[in-house]
């Protein structure tokens, strides 16, 4: 093992013998030695005894892979689906053995793999956790003392208590990768972890995880581009099983990305044009509420007629002298937006109340996409400037933010809510609220990239 890697792999290869029928597995163990057997009897009478015909084929799921991970560093794997990706971290984490090649790690090193790996089915979830927190090496007494902490991230209430044979996979993912954020890791695997929990979880994850890089290292595998260049030092692409690129995380997922892009060329992604989006803006509204795509009939919220839905999530911080009550995602007409496609008319709408007497008040919004990245937000700051916002103690107040929905690539979404007062520069948050706000995008982009904007595009070339 070299003098600083905290994981490496070398030279590692596994193979996988495929049987065309079940019985050949059991006629592949017995025959050849059957034959051997009897070769120096009858083989000169049967001479076929002395040939021996596999019944299998090779399937190579790795070659000669090799990686290292540093300390403090965050490695990326990416590639299709069937590249060899899970193969590499169970063989890393000592949960599979290569065919060729070896392993090794250096301190605690903490995985999620597999959904379920390591759970008792019958165990509750506060059982699992004594037995999880075991296998990294954690005493009873340690284990006591951290539990309160592990039941608090996971956040699956009572359901602690229950058999996690009925826990959704959300909810296994939850403790789950609550007991690999107490064990004090030094290194932690995660595979695609972040895939299976919900918004809220996958934000929590990714803000510990953020932490995390100040002290540990993570080795991160993930189909998610985007993921990969924002979280990551380094990434590797497996291709069938080999190294195909490694390096600078933007280098290596463009050149990935540029591959599937030929790989799917001729696949038309069925996206908004330009025209679409201009008639989005330009439309007059229709008479009575309409239900836009995922949208939910509801009653026109006009400022001061109605009580917003409270926050999806009160996680955030501030000095609460204003708090924000409701809040919503609503198409032009006032339908509720859980899904969105693009292109759409949409408007955040924000209520908060002031706790005490306040002095130039903003309000603003952030869109985050599942790995926490910031996608596109705005503020009121521009609009009150010259003629700031006050508010006494106990009055009530309302933010609007009118937009047309870029076209975003699929998946869920949150959105930031803030009330601050002073000024771009200097000011002092009144109430954040990390996800006050989810909804989904279903567009058809399938290029990688995080979102798409109209685009007229033209192209010409001479006759030769
Ligand atoms: N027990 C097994 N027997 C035979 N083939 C296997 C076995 N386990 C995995 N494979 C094959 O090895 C290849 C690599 O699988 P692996 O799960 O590592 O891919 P992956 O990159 O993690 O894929 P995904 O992104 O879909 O999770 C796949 O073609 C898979 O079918």
């Amino acid at each position: 093992m070299s003098s600083e890697a905290v994981i490496e792999a070398k030279n590692i290869s596994k193979v996988y013998l495929l049987y065309n029928k079940s019985e050949d597995r059991l006629k592949q163990m017995l025959v050849p030695r059957m034959k051997r057997l009897l070769a120096p009897v009858l083989g000169s009478m049967f001479p076929r005894l002395r040939q021996d015909k596999p019944r299998f084929r090779e399937f190579w799921a790795l070659r000669d892979v090799s990686v290292s991970l540093m300390p403090g560093e965050t490695l990326g794997i990416i590639g299709q689906n069937g590249s060899g990706k899970s193969t590499l971290l169970q063989i890393i984490c000592g949960t599979l053995s290569p065919s060729a090649g070896a392993a090794y790690s250096r301190g605690r090193v903490a995985a999620l793999l597999e959904l379920g790996a390591g759970f008792n089915p019958d165990f509750t979830g506060r059982e699992n956790v004594y037995l999880n927190a075991a296998i990294y090496g954690l005493s009873r007494a340690e284990i006591d003392q951290r539990m309160d902490a592990i039941i608090e991230f996971a956040e699956i209430g009572e359901h602690i208590d229950q058999p996690v044979k009925t826990y959704s996979s959300g909810m296994f993912v939850r403790l789950a990768f609550s007991v690999i954020a107490n064990v004090d890791a030094e290194v932690l695997v995660i595979d695609e972890a972040l895939a299976v929990g919900d918004a809220y979880f996958q934000q929590k994850c990714l803000r510990f995880l953020r932490k995390f890089q100040e002290r540990g290292s993570i080795f991160f595998v993930s189909h998610d581009t985007g993921a990969m260049m924002s979280f990551c030092d380094r990434v590797v692409w497996l291709q069938n099983g080999t190294i195909r690129a490694q390096g600078d995380p933007k280098q290596v997922c463009e050149e990935y990305l540029a591959f599937l892009y030929q790989k799917h060329t001729g696949v038309e992604p069925e996206t908004p044009s330009a025209a679409s989006a201009e008639e989005a803006v330009s439309t007059e509204p229709q008479q009575g509420p309409d239900v836009g795509p995922g949208g939910t009939e509801q009653a026109y919220n006009g400022w001061g007629q109605s009580e917003l839905p409270p926050p999806a999530n009160d996680r955030g911080f501030g000095d609460m002298a204003a708090e924000i009550t409701g809040c919503q995602l609503a198409g032009e007409h006032g339908q509720i937006l859980q899904v969105v496609t693009g292109g759409e008319t949409c408007e955040i709408a924000c209520n908060f109340k002031a706790n005490s007497d306040l002095e130039s008040v903003i309000a603003g919004f952030i869109v985050k996409d599942r790995l926490g990245q910031y996608i596109f937000g705005e503020n009121t700051f521009k609009e009150t400037a010259s003629s700031p916002v006050n508010m006494s103690s106990q009055s009530v107040g309302e933010a609007r933010f009118k937009f047309i929905m870029p076209t975003l690539a699929p998946g869920t979404y949150t959105v930031v809510l803030a009330i601050a007062g002073g000024t771009l520069e200097d000011h002092v948050q009144h109430h954040w609220l990390h996800e006050a706000i989810v909804f989904h995008s279903q567009s058809e982009i399938n290029t990688g990239v995080l979102l798409q904007i109209p685009v007229k595009s033209t192209i010409n070339a001479a006759l030769a």
